[in-house]
């Protein structure tokens, strides 16, 4: 209860900061949506009134003109209002999506990597995915319930003074609309897993049947019959899910339809009866028999309304959680950043994923001399970009510690720190932006600069091909004329964007796994020319790609094993040596079977 009462809160406050005004027009939709029915009956009471006393013809069309004009200016301020919030809603819900995916921005990473952190991002999202969702009915749902209880309050206190029956009538109905609304929480909790892994199942399936890179394999292997079984088990199951929820509901619809037809009826009989001894007169029993049939329609609502306002502040729970979760980086004051001899130290450094066993790195220790080029290097899933994600405070190691210049990484400013950082991550991703705009990414612009950093990055080359040169757009998803970027070209784009911040660090993960041999080539000879006055990392699984770096730091299955120049660890003939011969073998092997007689191209000192 306590727990409401702060959802609720929180409710009220998101919808003040909205707009403070709004609490205005609400109060004034609840008084009206109230009134409105009322006065209809109300109306139909004064008339059959006037015609039994027999007013003048003149004044009875003069007084129904006046009631009409008052029941129709209601109608009207009531509809002017359902449109306003119907907008105004769709406004708030999508401030609300804004205020969600503005605070993942800000979030820090490990907040975000693990599965928990996405659901938390999904969940707090989905309430304000469309005008069916939590934030995008809640006002209408706040003026309902309010409108609700008024109406039963106002329609009750009424019939009460004709008789106290129906108190109980109405308490007996109330009671089990509640019973049934509590049944239909517990069952809608007891299933609320399977529902979520049959939604999951299901929005997976919508979306993969539209995928191309499915599409292929779909026809290729005729596995049309397949999926359609796969949908229909879920959609059988998805039934089955909901059978309880909608026995109880069978069974409320029922108990409701009994109530009211007794309530009904009573009121009938003890109406007639009141006639008949001239309690009551004609209009009397006609305001009397309405208010009992809106009174039990609103009771029904109102519990409906009740229901879904306790569902509502339940969800609220998933925004709360997902907008004041903690922090894991220093976002206050920090040192000033030291923009020259970078000098980045790890002691002892262990990091384990969310919910893995195992670490992905162990007892790391390494410095990172000023202005040094150094290689990581290691076999597939050794813990090469895990180490990265480490240095750039990406993540928190789980014990260990980072420093920069002596300084542990927490005394600085997470978004300070990052700004030491030039990265070029395996996983790269565009936004929907033209190729210009994506390489200098909001920074100021500089021409000389942007120049130097297109030739160096090959994207000169690419985008001579293009019509729009470097407004090309390249999100397809988005711009019907953007372009689709090979996997080549977008990483010599994400190259340029990394050189045109031009941080004091510069960390390539794999910066030519999708280059072609020329393409690959012309990057490690200029690898030295963008990596000059910067202290950088090249972390590769082709050993030999890194033999110009000044240091190669060989990664084992998340441990350090051996430490030096290429022609030391050669020397040593240790693990790094028994690899690279490897690799050197298999490249030797198939340019000797495939390119034999033809001109052969060194690649990184491979071949
Ligand atoms: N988000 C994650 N959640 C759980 N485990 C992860 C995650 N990312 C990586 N791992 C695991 O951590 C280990 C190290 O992964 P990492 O990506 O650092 O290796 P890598 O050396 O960069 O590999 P590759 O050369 O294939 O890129 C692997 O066992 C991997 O499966």
């Amino acid at each position: 209860m306590k727990q409401r009462g702060y959802y609720l809160k929180l409710l009220i406050q998101e919808i003040t900061a909205y707009k403070k005004t709004i609490w205005l027009w609400m109060a004034i939709r609840v008084i009206v949506k109230t009134i409105l029915p009322f006065s209809r009956v109300l109306m139909s009471a004064l008339v059959i009134e006037w015609l039994l006393t027999g007013i003048e013809i003149e004044q009875f069309l003069w007084q129904l003109t006046i009631g009409i004009i008052l029941i129709c200016f209601l109608e009207v301020i009531d509809k002017r209002l359902s449109f306003y919030f119907e907008t105004e809603s769709d406004i708030f819900r999508i401030k609300i999506v804004t205020k969600i995916t503005s605070q993942i921005l800000f979030l820090d990473y490990p907040n975000i990597q693990s599965e928990e952190g996405q659901k938390m991002y999904a969940e707090a999202l989905g309430l304000a995915g469309s005008p069916a969702q939590l934030f995008g009915r809640i006002i209408n749902d706040l003026m309902d319930l309010a409108s609700a209880v008024i109406g039963i309050i106002m329609y009750a206190t009424l019939i009460l003074q004709v008789d106290g029956i129906f108190i109980l009538i109405i308490a007996v109905m109330i009671i089990g609309l509640l019973i049934f609304k509590g049944q239909q929480k517990k069952i809608n909790q007891s299933i609320s897993e399977k529902q979520a892994e049959n939604n999951k199942q299901n929005s997976y399936l919508r979306r993969i049947y539209g995928d191309l890179r499915l599409a292929k394999d779909i026809r290729l292997y005729q596995m049309h019959d397949w999926f359609i079984e796969i949908k229909t088990q879920i959609t059988d199951a998805y039934v089955e899910i909901m059978r309880p929820k909608n026995k109880v509901q069978f069974f409320e619809n029922t108990y409701l339809a009994i109530g009211t037809i007794i309530l009904t009826a009573l009121a009938y009989i003890l109406s007639i009866q009141q006639i008949e001894s001239g309690i009551l007169n004609v209009s009397g029993f006609v305001v009397y028999v309405g208010a009992i049939t809106l009174l039990a329609s609103t009771i029904t609502e109102g519990i409906n309304d009740l229901a879904e306002m306790d569902r509502n502040l339940q969800e609220v729970r998933y925004y709360d959680d997902f907008m004041h979760q903690n922090q894991v980086f220093n976002h206050g004051e920090g040192m000033a950043l030291p923009t020259e001899n970078i000098r980045i130290e790890l002691k002892n450094v262990t990091y384990t994923y969310p919910n893995q066993k195992e670490p992905a790195l162990r007892n790391i220790s390494m410095v990172l001399n000023p202005l040094e080029k150094v290689a990581i290097v290691g076999e597939n899933g050794a813990g090469k970009s895990t180490l990265v994600k480490l240095i750039c405070g990406l993540l928190l190691p789980d014990s260990g510690e980072i420093l920069l210049n002596g300084h542990h990484q927490n005394e600085y400013n997470i978004f300070d720190y990052y700004q030491l950082f030039s990265t070029v991550f395996q996983d790269s991703f565009l936004l929907t932006y033209t190729i210009k705009e994506t390489i200098i990414q909001g920074l100021p612009y500089d021409e000389g600069h942007y120049q130097s950093v297109l030739k160096h990055s090959g994207v000169d080359k690419m985008v001579n091909q293009f019509k729009m040169g470097d407004e090309t757009k390249i999100v397809k998803a988005v711009d019907n004329d953007a372009i689709q970027l090979s996997g080549g070209q977008l990483q010599k784009l994400k190259l340029a964007q990394a050189l045109y911040k031009n941080g004091p660090v510069l960390i390539l993960d794999e910066p030519t796994a999708a280059l072609d041999p020329l393409s690959e080539h012309e990057v490690y000879q200029d690898y030295l020319h963008f990596s000059e006055n910067k202290l950088s990392l090249f972390i590769s699984h082709r050993l030999a790609s890194t033999r110009f770096c000044d240091r190669i730091i060989y990664l084992r299955d998340g441990a350090i094993v051996e430490v030096g120049s290429h022609d030391q660890l050669i020397a040593l003939k240790g693990q790094y040596y028994t690899l690279y011969e490897a690799q050197a073998h298999y490249y030797r092997d198939n340019i000797d079977d495939s390119q034999a007689g033809e001109e052969v191209i060194e690649v990184g000192g491979v071949i």
